[in-house]
């Protein structure tokens, strides 16, 4: 059964089950880590973007992690995936430390995370955005290369290999089109796919509902659940509150580069801190049933830039949509 069909009964209990007694607080021991976080700091000149004292990503979950804008998720990412070097601190994937380690490296090792497309990679075909994920694994070991054979055999793997992701995030018809002009939604699955190249244990996705059409999120959602069937461990940076209730077994929250709160969904979203922290920051205005009933004639409704100092809040399904940036699905 294609992996996007599948239940996600078996794969999701035990995640839950896993996480059952972890204790609902910030830097929170999992029974079975796949990555432990220890004291990660990134300053930006005198703003300290990421502070991070400890914590652990449990293996074959798929974990939230979201807070205001400017909390640092992106910035956190970066640093985990070697894309960006912290001042302090250190971590560790599968019990290998991966300070210092180059995101290529990163890779390798079995930690992806999905990056939106760069306009010179709009300018490639799907396939060859798709051979481009594989970078990395064996293909361009300059010694192998020489060997005529075993290189050929190496880019019919990688080929057949792409081929079947296409077909699995039903991406084959478009497989020689250029991914610059694919939908939003599109995209986000070809990141994905892409991602997959190199077989990971684990995969960070960034924002994946951002710019999906509403036809294409349930197929997303679909896809990130097959992947802890498939055993992967998933994190991902979410607005979309529906999206994060929806898939995720567990929640960590950052506000202002630290971890503030840990726990289920339902738990964090209840949490008193959380909403002051961020969630908050939509409860006012969008669901206050004085406001103004003429706005609903002005179109898909957009959230209020906030205000300067006020942490831009979370989309929660239909009291505050984020507007969609580009999907023609
Ligand atoms: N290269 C940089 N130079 C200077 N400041 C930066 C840089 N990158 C990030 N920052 C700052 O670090 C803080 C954290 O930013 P980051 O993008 O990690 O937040 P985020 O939680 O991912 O936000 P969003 O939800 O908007 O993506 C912000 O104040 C941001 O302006």
């Amino acid at each position: 059964m294609p992996a996007d069909q599948q239940t996600d009964a078996p794969a999701k209990a035990r995640a839950v089950a896993a996480l059952a007694d972890v204790p609902r607080e910030p830097g929170a021991k999992k029974p079975d880590p796949i990555l432990v976080v220890d004291k990660v700091v990134r300053r930006f000149g005198g703003l300290t973007a990421v502070n991070v004292g400890h914590v652990e990503i449990q293996r074959g979950a798929i974990t939230a992690l979201i807070g205001p804008n400017g909390a640092g998720k992106t910035t956190f990412f970066n640093l985990l995936t070697g894309f960006d070097k912290p001042d302090e601190g250190n971590w560790a994937f599968n019990g290998q430390p991966l300070q210092g380690v180059a995101a290529h490296k990163v890779a390798r090792r079995g930690m992806v995370r999905t990056f939106q497309l760069t306009k010179s990679l709009n300018r490639l075909s799907v396939i060859d955005n798709m051979r481009l994920g594989a970078t990395g694994q064996r293909g361009e070991n300059f010694w192998r290369a020489l060997i005529p054979g075993l290189w050929k055999k190496q880019e019919q793997d990688v080929t057949e290999r792409a081929d079947e992701l296409l077909a699995r995030f039903k991406l084959d018809a478009k497989r020689e089109d250029f991914a610059g002009s694919l939908s939003g939604g599109q995209r986000k699955l070809l990141e994905m796919a892409r991602a997959l190249m190199v077989n990971p244990e684990m995969v960070m996705l960034d924002e994946p509902m951002a710019g999906v059409n509403p036809a294409l999120t349930q197929s997303l959602l679909g896809h990130v659940k097959g992947l802890r069937e498939l055993g992967m461990t998933v994190l991902f940076v979410e607005h979309d509150m529906d999206m994060v209730r929806d898939i995720s077994d567990w929640v960590i929250v950052m506000g202002q580069g630290e971890v503030i709160a840990e726990g289920t969904p339902d738990e964090v979203m209840a949490d008193q801190r959380v909403i002051d922290a961020y969630l908050g920051a939509h409860h006012d205005g969008a669901a206050d049933p004085d406001a103004d009933p003429a706005a609903d004639t002005a179109g898909p409704a957009a959230p209020a830039a906030p205000a300067a100092g006020e942490p831009a809040g979370p989309t929660a399904g239909a009291t505050a949509p984020k507007p969609a940036k580009e999907d023609g699905q």
